[in-house]
């Protein structure tokens, strides 16, 4: 299933939830704007190439449009659009004021030297300067970007509209970000496994986790669970995978990826397995926290894992999602599960229009509380009604945005 119609596919079944005419459900699903735009780059060599990017703004009822930017070589405007359409129910599940929207570069970001990498990032904010802005669209990072696109993002975009740094999040914590945000999603992915367990009656110390993926989500949410005591058993990167039963050295492993620009593929710690067995383990829970579309009816049936946290955008497709529901194995859905960055995006927006400055164990204790608020809700109506948690979570976040809209009339 394509990514647009997998979250066509969660939003009916929300929609279906609260009987939502056909209508209102047309004007919801349709994204509002969507621009394709071409980024002209000048490689380092002297060659030029043509680059295509897009930004898609899915629904702005609740206020202006978020989401991130992600530098990947498999974005195309489905995926974008899934995605921003994604955005829009998960700042509604949450309850930030905010739209959903996404934008995406056709380019491998490791492929790029960081003087091309600050170029594409240019020429993007000169292609879509004109939706842009901190009241308008605010984007953030994703896949393949980080702090230094958005300062450049800023910067580029201040020779337009002058000086706002509320128009992009995610920014450094030297140049009006927020401190607390490059951890925030992987935090609150570590936050809500705790939640989970506790709900399901399991202890966190000496839990087992496997995880996929060790970028900015995979590597905070490592750190934060090997610090509540559990066991990060397998970890695995785009290069390959490794496992120790007895729990891998996360904080050494950091150190490699980190300081060493290093990848999990020569990673001393554990032995290395096949990159796909990692998410087939016998661990307490599965972590996805790369790319979409990793759990799939192909391997549904093979997961042993009682419970799947979905840090990435849309790691289990549909009909994987239904047969693991089948199992009995709880999927806390990413809508939910990797929230903390948008969350903690947004006390660096608010943050940027105050011109205030929030400290960490503020930034912390504000986001552990919006989590916890929309995790408790979302676990006690669907215990209720004896509904998946991703239904639910949809059918809360479909009531606002619809409430929304009609409360400001069609006019
Ligand atoms: N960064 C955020 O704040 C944020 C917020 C919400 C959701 N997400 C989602 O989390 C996921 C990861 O984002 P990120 O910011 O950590 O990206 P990142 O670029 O920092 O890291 C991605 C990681 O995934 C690995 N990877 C790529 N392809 C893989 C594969 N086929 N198998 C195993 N590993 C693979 C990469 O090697 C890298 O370790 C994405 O789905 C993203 O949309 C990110």
């Amino acid at each position: 299933m394509q990514a647009f119609e997998a979250v066509q596919h969660y939003f009916n079944k929300g929609a279906d939830e609260l009987g939502l005419d056909a209508s209102l459900r047309k004007l919801l699903v349709q994204p509002e704007r969507e621009l394709t735009v071409q980024i002209p780059l000048k490689r380092d060599d002297g060659t030029l190439e043509t680059l295509i990017a897009y930004r898609v703004q899915h629904n702005s009822a609740r206020g202006p449009y978020k989401g991130g930017l992600r530098y990947h070589h498999h974005v195309d405007l489905d995926e974008v659009r899934g995605l921003a359409s994604l955005m829009t129910w998960k700042t509604a599940i949450v309850n930030l004021p905010y739209g959903g929207a996404k934008g995406g570069v056709t380019v491998n970001a490791r492929d790029l030297s960081k003087e091309e990498k600050e170029r594409v990032t240019r020429k993007f904010v000169d292609a879509i300067c004109v939706v842009i802005g901190p009241d308008l669209d605010i984007p953030a990072p994703d896949m393949g970007t980080g702090h230094e696109e958005m300062a450049w993002f800023m910067n580029q975009y201040a020779k337009y509209h002058g000086f706002n740094p509320g128009v992009v999040t995610g920014k450094p914590v030297e140049h009006y970000g927020i401190p607390g945000r490059e951890e925030a999603t992987g935090r609150g992915v570590g936050l809500l496994t705790l939640k989970t367990l506790s709900r399901l009656g399991r202890k966190a110390d000496g839990a087992t986790v496997a995880l996929q993926g060790f970028g900015n989500v995979g590597s905070h949410t490592a750190k934060f669970l090997t610090e509540a005591g559990c066991k990060i058993v397998a970890v695995s990167d785009h290069t390959g995978a490794r496992r120790d039963p007895a729990g891998l050295d996360v904080m050494a492993l950091w150190r490699h990826t980190g300081e060493a620009s290093s990848f999990v593929n020569n990673f001393a710690g554990g032995e290395a397995i096949p990159a796909e067995e990692l998410l087939e383990l016998e661990v307490d829970v599965l972590i996805p926290a790369a790319v979409g579309g990793v759990i799939h009816s192909g391997n549904a049936n093979r997961i042993k894992a009682p419970i799947v946290i979905e840090a990435a955008n849309a790691p289990v497709e549909p009909e994987a999602d239904e047969l693991l529901y089948e199992r009995g194995i709880v999927v806390l859905p990413d809508v939910l599960a990797n929230a903390g960055g948008v969350t903690v995006s947004y006390f660096e927006w608010a943050q940027n229009r105050q011109f205030y400055r929030w400290t960490l164990d503020r930034v912390r204790g504000e986001l552990d509380r919006t989590l916890t608020h929309a995790f408790d809700s979302i676990w006690d109506r669907a215990k209720e009604r004896d509904r998946s948690l991703r239904t639910t979570a949809f059918t809360v976040g479909i009531e606002r945005v619809a409430k929304a809209t009609q409360l400001a009339g069609l006019g």
